[in-house]
């Protein structure tokens, strides 16, 4: 999909959808974990709590025992328990601050680790679910190369998510604690200071909202422009030997430079305000305190300044000094929430845009389980078109659409029947259409118009996994996973044993090659299998589609990557395969399908010509000429076949 509602992809346009994203993950993966949650909020707020502890008796102190201005009195202990002994008085202080600087320890201990399991749990959880997610998606999300987008998201911004539930979750307490507690112990001890320095939580609130919400656009481009990068370094991995070959090097250093640039730009927009909010806030907190200091060391010295009235003691003063310090920290540490806020609304709406968007190839309400298969394969008036699918509109509406324009269809009404145990091949030119018909098969794709059946049951109404396994499919393409021979070959039979793995290899005319590699079976393959040729691949796959045993077979191609001494070998061994399966062989030199049951010859999306090798020669059509030429009988095809091979599209007429 090129474009959907003005926006670039199709993940980008249900991002923008997603409202609330921290709160719908929280409701979706906290519920699980929420003892975890509460451990932490409640020892949160003791390890917090405990902090007051020594201000307070500090000042009490100061005032009974060294200046004797006032009785000594702590909050919460009843009088009964407090000794009347100054000496005792100070020793009961120092065990009181003792014991809230270990409880404190303790609390903070056992805070750290409930969260830590909440926040890592709650990670570990949304990753696992949107690699889930992305795993089904349906091939068109994938055929718009958003890659490094969906790496980005599992890896950068689930860690987003985690920052924010581990360390703001539990500053957001400490903060709250702090400000509720301190404000109390400042009101009781004195309010109309109390008011003094109160009056810099409101600014600093109003401050910060301000922040947030002129950050929150730069922190979502800053999420944007890292996945950029990440998508094209990760197009540049893929595609070294290109790179290398085409010396294309400085160009692509420069396309990373750019996309790098944007990355700086990004990080920098969202710096400078940061930097300029960090200095606001300590602004504002640093006139509090010098306020409280200049406002409460006059009353102290030569009584109540200004409008206030009635009395301030040195440990009263002492008591504000230190709480409006211990206030002063956490609140400028408020932008470091908003920091991770904004940072995990904007991951969580990146998150949240992925499994938001829809699986549209997945199984019908209540599927048809495929037990018994008998490979009874039939396209009827099969039409297609690759972006049926757009966003936003129905794939039927947009099929007709592309028909009526004549634009994107790649299939128009194909009737191909194949008959349980018959091959069939499919020929035709380039871009005519033969690996989609291949690819609707196996439901990589919906069919636009017409219905696609296995025997009799259309296959939309088939169980997913069971069409799919069902189908050996051994494409042009062949991918290995990087890992060992055997465990490629076992590669969806996973409990395939040693003897099922050699007997698979030496069908597929692999066992030669595979005993002459230093480590035989277990000789690793390299990423997508680099290690090995073309050739070797190919009989890879066929051996892991021979273990698989299935009803039916799909052949991409199969012979596309080997010369033709391994072509003989790869056809001996397909021709077993093939002998009691229904199967589809799709091929460009007809020389390997010419003894197929049925050829169907596709030509620009239509079916032009059907009939057994003999008969087409005989008809004198397209597949005359294309074996003609092939059999280097005739120069070259007609020139009007030639263009419109070359447009590449349903609807130009010869
Ligand atoms: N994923 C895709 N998204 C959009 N268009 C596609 C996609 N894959 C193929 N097409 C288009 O569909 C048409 C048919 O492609 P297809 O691969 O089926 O042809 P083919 O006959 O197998 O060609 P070849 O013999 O070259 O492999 C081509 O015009 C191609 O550009």
């Amino acid at each position: 999909m090129s474009s959907s509602e003005g926006f670039e992809t199709e993940l980008d346009a249900y991002r923008e959808r997603v409202e609330r994203p921290l709160w719908r993950l929280f409701r979706a993966y906290a519920p699980g974990k929420v003892g975890w949650l509460t451990v932490a909020l409640l020892t949160s707020i003791l390890a917090y709590g405990s902090l007051l502890v020594t201000p307070i008796v500090l000042g009490t102190t100061i005032d009974a025992v060294f200046t004797g201005e006032s009785a000594y009195a702590l909050p919460f202990v009843p009088g009964a328990w407090l000794p009347a002994e100054p000496a005792m008085q100070f020793w009961f202080s120092a065990a009181v601050v003792g014991g809230a600087l270990l409880g404190g320890a303790v609390f903070q201990y056992v805070r750290g680790v409930a969260i830590n399991v909440f926040a890592h749990g709650v990670m570990y959880e949304v990753r696992v679910d949107a690699y889930e997610k992305m795993q089904r998606l349906d091939m068109t999300f994938f055929d718009n190369k958003e890659t490094g987008e969906v790496m980005s998201i599992l890896n950068n911004d689930t860690s987003n998510l985690e920052t924010f539930f581990d360390n703001a979750v539990g500053d957001s307490v400490r903060i709250c604690v702090i400000v509720v507690g301190i404000t109390t112990a400042l009101l009781y001890t004195n309010w109309q200071l109390a008011l003094v320095t109160l009056g810099a939580v409101p600014l600093l609130v109003a401050f910060t909202w301000w922040f947030m919400r002129v950050i929150e656009p730069r922190y979502t481009r800053q999420r944007e422009t890292i996945g950029d990068l990440n998508t094209r370094i990760e197009n540049g991995l893929s595609g070294i030997e290109l790179v290398k070959t085409s010396s294309t090097e400085t160009y692509e250093d420069d396309r990373v430079r750019r996309v790098s640039r944007d990355v700086y730009d990004a990080n920098m927009d969202v710096l400078k305000l940061s930097y300029f909010y960090r200095p606001g806030m300590q602004l504002i907190t640093g006139a509090a305190l010098l306020a409280t200091f200049v406002l409460g060391g006059l009353w102290v010295f030569s009584g109540p300044p200004l409008f206030f009235t009635g009395e301030l003691t040195t440990g009263q003063f002492v008591v504000f000094m230190l709480l409006t310090q211990r206030l002063t920290g956490p609140m400028a540490q408020l932008s470091n929430i908003v920091d991770w806020y904004e940072n995990a609304k904007a991951s969580g709406k990146r998150i949240c845009g992925l499994i938001d968007v829809p699986v549209r190839i997945g199984d019908a309400a209540n599927p048809i389980a495929l037990d018994d298969v008998d490979g009874h394969v039939e396209y009827d008036d099969v039409t297609f078109a690759y972006d049926g699918g757009e966003l936003g509109s129905t794939s039927e509406e947009s099929t007709r659409e592309h028909r009526d324009s004549g634009d994107g269809t790649v299939l128009e009404a194909v009737d191909i029947d194949v008959s349980p145990g018959e091959t069939v091949a499919i020929v035709g030119p380039t871009g005519a259409g033969k690996s989609t018909v291949a690819k609707l098969l196996l439901r990589l794709y919906d069919v636009s118009e017409g219905a696609l059946s296995v025997d009799g049951h259309d296959v939309r109404d088939v169980r997913l996994s069971d069409l799919r396994s069902s189908i050996g499919y051994v494409s042009q393409d062949t991918f290995l996973f990087d890992g060992t021979i055997a465990e490629n070959i076992r590669y969806g039979c996973f409990d395939a044993d040693r003897d099922a793995v050699v007997a698979a290899a030496e069908a597929a005319e692999a066992h030669g090659f595979i005993e002459g590699l230093s480590e035989g079976y277990d000789t690793r393959v390299g990423e997508r299998g680099v290690k090995l040729s073309g050739g070797q691949r190919q009989r890879i796959a066929i051996a892991r589609t021979v273990l698989q045993d299935p009803e039916i077979l799909l052949l991409d191609e199969a012979t596309s990557a080997v010369d033709t001494e391994t072509e003989y070998l790869i056809q001996r061994s397909l021709d077993r395969l093939a002998a009691d399966r229904t199967t589809l062989v799709i091929a460009h030199r007809l020389s390997t399908v010419k003894d197929a049951d049925r050829i169907v010859v596709l030509d620009d999306g239509r079916v032009a010509e059907r009939g057994t090798h003999e008969e087409l020669l005989a008809a004198d059509g397209l597949y005359a000429k294309l074996w003609g030429v092939q059999a280097g009988e005739i120069e070259d095809l007609p020139e009007t076949f030639l263009e419109r091979t070359a447009s590449g599209t349903v609807g130009s007429e010869p």
